[in-house]
């Protein structure tokens, strides 16, 4: 499953401007599936009870991954309405210089929960190294990641495609 999705990935990930359009994977029904099965697919047997994602393409992917694993969703939020307690930490510039302020919520994660962590890209890998940072200090198990495109190289994340598989587009 996992070449199929990566296949599929280089196949259909438009660029436009410059930039890779990762929303037009989710909009063609067999990729987003098959995506989804490959981003869950290494870490089945790895009792995950929870999967955290960052809005917000983590937050489409992550919901989806978790109900494949079996699992519930933690969102990770940058800004909005996010009622209770919350752990927050400030993550270091991510690919676009920019620090951003994450939020989770405390009650969501408890000592026995194990974590994967999804998203579309990691690049720097700010944020998620954040989101690790304030799962562990909630007494949770940090599993690993999984993304569609691995452009950091960190052995704790699995990826699909690498970025330079992809090119920067016509
Ligand atoms: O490895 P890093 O340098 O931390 O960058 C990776 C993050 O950046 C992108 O999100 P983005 O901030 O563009 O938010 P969006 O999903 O709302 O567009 C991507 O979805 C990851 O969450």
């Amino acid at each position: 499953m996992t070449d199929h999705a990566a296949d599929l990935v280089r196949e259909r990930l438009r660029w436009i401007d410059g930039h890779a359009d990762v929303w037009s994977l989710f909009r063609d029904p067999p990729t987003l599936a098959a995506v989804v099965k490959a981003l869950a697919d290494p870490y089945r047997a790895e009792g995950v009870t929870a999967v955290c994602g960052v809005e917000s393409r983590g937050f489409l992917l992550g919901g989806a991954v978790a109900v494949e694993l079996g699992a519930g969703f933690v969102a990770v939020r940058k800004g909005g309405l996010f009622p209770g307690s919350k752990i927050s930490r400030s993550t270091t510039p991510d690919y676009r210089g920019q620090r951003h302020r994450l939020r989770l919520q405390r009650a969501a994660l408890r000592p026995d929960d194990r974590v994967l962590f999804v998203d579309d890209w990691i690049e720097t890998g700010s944020q998620a190294t954040t989101v690790r940072t304030m799962v562990e200090e909630c007494g949770a198990t940090w599993l690993g990641g999984s993304v569609i495109v691995d452009q950091l190289g960190d052995p704790g994340v699995r990826g699909l495609v690498t970025a330079d598989e992809l090119g920067t587009g016509p």
